[in-house]
């Protein structure tokens, strides 16, 4: 089970592998400044040493790209000071608080977590016992930011992605579409990211593997006939819950229904 252990390779970016496109060099960490208008942070938090700067405006380039890459660097290096047992006890806390916010039962697009990132493995465990379908995403091209999903058990046999430090199961494929249209009476994705504001706006990896799949200008995007019945829920740490204005937001960016963090679950809008 080593090579599903998020933990197990401690420090991102190590490994040498074929890097997904990161023109804005989101991958990097450089130093970050992040503004300081994270709430309800515990001492510790991503942010308390941010040194004090004023809320991201987007500046100059397109999208904020500066602004998000250097809010990514600092979460990412704040994730890298958490430690197995956190990691790990957090996964419990999360598995409670998922339940509260996935009917049982359902089907649930879920993911295998990649190093520092809210492990909700104990979820899907629980879930599947439960008789829910569960699926974790594989990268089918990351050019084209297609995702794939396959269908997950405790029992899977994993393989590293060929572009993510990520595992992913063997077995059938589905389009996001097909996905949705197996699950037409209801299907909750748990969106992993390194922050979301209590808008429900969300900052991921950098890849816009989600937001292509259900942002607005998905097929699935809030307002669409297909993306009705499915429920967003960003899933990050307590301490990546920030205000408004924390990190840059574009137009293509989805919106979640629900946060869900170890310490909790905030409902944005009804799922
Ligand atoms: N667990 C998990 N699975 C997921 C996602 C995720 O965020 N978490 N994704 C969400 O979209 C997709 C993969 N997206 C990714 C997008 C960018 C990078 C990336 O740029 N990685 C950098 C290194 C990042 C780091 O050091 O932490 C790289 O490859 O250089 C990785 C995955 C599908 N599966
Ligand atoms: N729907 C889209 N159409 C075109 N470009 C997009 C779309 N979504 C994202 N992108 C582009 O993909 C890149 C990454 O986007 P963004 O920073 O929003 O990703 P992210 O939400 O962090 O990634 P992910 O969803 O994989 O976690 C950016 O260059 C962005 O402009």
């Amino acid at each position: 089970m080593a090579d599903n252990d998020p933990q197990s390779t401690p420090g991102l970016g190590a490994e040498p592998r074929p890097a997904l496109s990161d023109p804005a060099g989101e991958g990097s960490d450089r130093a970050a400044g992040l503004p300081d208008s994270a709430h309800g942070s515990p001492p510790g938090s991503a942010l308390d040493s941010a040194p004090g700067s004023a809320r991201v405006t987007d500046g100059a380039e397109p999208g904020g790209a500066a602004a998000k890459a250097a809010a990514r660097a600092r979460l990412r290096a704040a994730r890298r000071r958490l430690t197995p047992a956190e990691i790990a006890s957090r996964g419990q806390a999360l598995a409670r608080v998922l339940a509260t916010l996935v009917p049982p039962g359902a089907a649930v697009a879920g993911y295998l977590p990649m190093p520092g990132e809210p492990d909700v493995r104990a979820f899907l465990s629980d879930h599947a016992a439960g008789g829910g379908a569960v699926y974790v995403p594989v990268i089918a091209s990351p050019d084209r930011r297609v995702l794939e999903w396959v269908r997950w058990t405790p029992e899977a046999v994993l393989q590293r992605s060929a572009f993510a430090r990520i595992d992913e199961p063997q077995g059938d494929r589905l389009s996001t579409q097909a996905l949705q249209e197996l699950h037409t009476q209801g299907l909750s994705i748990l969106v992993p990211g390194l922050a979301v504001d209590d808008h429900g706006a969300r900052m991921g990896q950098g890849g816009g593997f989600y937001d292509t799949s259900f942002g607005a200008g998905s097929d699935l995007g809030a307002g669409s006939d297909l993306g009705a019945a499915l429920r967003l829920i960003a899933v990050v740490h307590a301490a990546e819950v920030l205000s408004p204005g924390s990190f840059p937001v574009e137009p293509h960016d989805l919106r979640v229904h629900a946060i869900a963090t170890e310490r909790g679950a905030t409902r944005l809008r009804a799922l």
